[in-house]
């Protein structure tokens, strides 16, 4: 049992998710480095337990379609995970205005996201064409989403399948999935509800004067992907003014690891048409905030106060995130902060073990004029667990920890989004030891080709140094150099890169990895922030 009363013990997590083998060993296959050095040669073991009783979940649903030889498994490689296209919860929603089946070279990702459960146009009091034309995608673009329920009900039969394994395997063996597809598949959507609010619930006094103003009369919640955000006011980096223009942007204390919101900023270019076109009403049907007991105050965070609260109806324990209402331009002009927009849109999106499940959202509260998400409640946040912690965790905890965050964060990449806030923070562990990702406000989808962004994100001492150089373009990998951040503070107990300020970020990355030129990093002194001078690290430091 891990300080704080978290067990994070492999057998823990093991019987929370049923997954024991899955989280030791990632895969069924073990490398062990000969005593020898690094490059010393691997050795292939197998593991005990490498038969598999039948197991009830999607992962080892594949696995058992290696064993039955429906795919070729390369001996010593692992499948990339990145070619998994699930059955996303983001709908790839059809063009209506392009009538040309084309096929594009990029599985451009041009969607809105829907709730994996679903639209209750039925319920929100809109046509279906209002809620599914929600988006703009490039010309010529044919979605990659596939009506995966019928044709894979043909493909193979439920008969054969446990119950709840559909998804994984089937996806695994249609490489169509990240091909093109005709449009009439697209416009097929699976039979979701929305888990924006019961439309049986009364329709409370909030949502209703919400509903008669333009701003929630948008088409799409989540900004497109690809947008253009530029920021001129709130950061130096496109100044190219190098060493200064670094160093103001200063954070001198612990608070000031919380980098600025870059709501303000990305929501210059917005495409405001698109927040005027007619949609649904988001808060149609929402349960008040009434229906809930709040017990305590968990935190408060820079766009919410967290709440753990009771269900008075299921007397389920939840946390209920009030938004924070007050903080940004796009509120005065639409009514509600892009980043709980987004956040909100994003989560009850998403559904993965991995990452905190947003079960509702409701309104009411003093003045029937607040919205509050409803989640699961987990006990403790990864920063407290660690604070409270007197030693590192051991290897094993870090690897049972590492692999549920690297699989949450996998299924958000897989589906084009970007979470651009990683930190011990927002990941939140329950007593059992499982983790789970939170905090979606700075988070949004991503397209191909990379569109510029605010460089304004990420928590500064887990923020990667393209994005300290003031780089815009940007994908994946910043979270990948959080989630390096994260597993390194996990295993030292002490933040990797403590910077005090961006400069002084910078020069503890390169004082530990090397100080980067032209040559080890071609495109490095075209970043705005590269003409700092920064002090010589020949070689990288990093000890394994
Ligand atoms: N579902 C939850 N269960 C328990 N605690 C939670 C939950 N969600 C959030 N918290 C707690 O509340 C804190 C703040 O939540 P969150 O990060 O979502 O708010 P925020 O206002 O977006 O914060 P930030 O200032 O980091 O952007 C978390 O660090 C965590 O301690």
């Amino acid at each position: 049992m891990a300080a704080g009363g978290v067990d994070v013990s492999r057998s823990s997590v093991a019987a929370a998710k049923k997954d024991y083998d899955f989280y030791r060993n990632g895969s069924r296959d073990l490398y062990v480095r000969q005593s020898g050095g690094r490059d010393a040669e691997r050795r292939h073991v197998k593991r005990p337990n490498d038969h598999y009783a039948g197991r009830n979940d999607g992962r080892h649903r594949s696995r058992l379609a290696y064993e039955k030889g429906q795919v070729q498994e390369e001996p010593e490689v692992q499948r990339p995970l990145e070619k998994k296209r699930k059955f996303s919860p983001i709908l790839w929603n059809k063009a209506p205005s392009f009538e040309k089946k084309t096929k594009s070279p990029f599985p451009v990702p041009t969607a809105n996201l829907i709730s994996n459960q679903g639209v209750d146009v039925a319920a929100a009091g809109k046509t279906k064409d209002q809620v599914s034309v929600v988006m703009s995608p490039e010309p010529g673009y044919v979605s990659p989403v596939q009506p995966l329920e019928a044709r894979l009900s043909e493909k193979y039969p439920v008969d054969d399948l446990e119950e709840g394994q559909l998804e994984e395997e089937q996806v695994m063996q249609e490489p169509v999935r990240e091909s093109f597809l005709e449009e009439d598949q697209v416009m097929q959507e699976p039979p979701m509800k929305s888990r924006w609010g019961s439309p049986k619930e009364e329709f409370v006094s909030h949502a209703d004067n919400i509903s008669r103003t333009s701003r929630w009369n948008r088409s799409s919640l989540t900004p497109e992907c690809g947008e253009v955000m530029v920021s001129e006011e709130h950061h130096s980096s496109g100044s190219g003014s190098g060493y200064h223009s670094v160093e103001k942007l200063s954070a001198d204390d612990y608070s000031d690891r919380e980098c600025c919101s870059s709501d303000h900023v990305e929501v210059e270019n917005e495409d405001r048409a698109s927040l005027d076109q007619g949609g649904m009403n988001m808060l149609l049907g929402s349960r008040s905030v009434n229906n809930f007991q709040k017990l305590n105050k968990i935190n408060e965070g820079t766009y919410g106060i967290v709440y753990r609260a009771r269900d008075e109806k299921t007397k389920e324990i939840v946390a209920l995130k009030k938004i924070k209402m007050k903080e940004d331009r796009f509120e005065e002009e639409y009514g509600f902060p892009l980043t709980s927009l987004r956040e909100i849109n994003i989560l009850l999106s998403c559904n993965h073990p991995s990452i905190v499940n947003v079960k509702e959202v409701v309104v009411g509260g003093k003045n029937d004029n607040d919205v509050y998400m409803v989640m699961e409640h987990l006990e403790h946040d990864l920063r407290g667990v660690m604070d409270r912690k007197k030693e590192p965790f051991s290897t094993s905890e870090v690897k049972c920890l590492m692999m549920q965050l690297l699989e949450g964060l996998s299924y958000l990449h897989t589906n084009w989004i970007i979470h651009r806030d990683l930190k011990p923070s927002n990941l939140l562990m329950n007593n059992s030891g499982e983790l789970k990702i939170c905090d979606f406000g700075m988070a949004r989808q991503y397209g191909s080709p990379i569109k510029p962004y605010t460089q304004m994100v990420i928590t500064q001492w887990y923020r990667p140094p393209e994005l300290l150089l003031g780089a815009k373009e940007y994908s994946t990998a910043v979270d990948m150099w959080s989630v390096g951040c994260i597993m390194a503070e996990l295993l030292s107990q002490k933040p990797l890169f403590p910077g005090k300020s961006e400069l002084d970020q910078l020069q503890k990355i390169f004082a530990v990895l090397g100080t980067p030129n032209e040559s080890i990093w071609p495109g490095f002194s075209s970043f705005p922030n590269a003409k700092a001078k920064f002090p010589s690290q020949p070689y990288n430091m990093l000890l394994f």
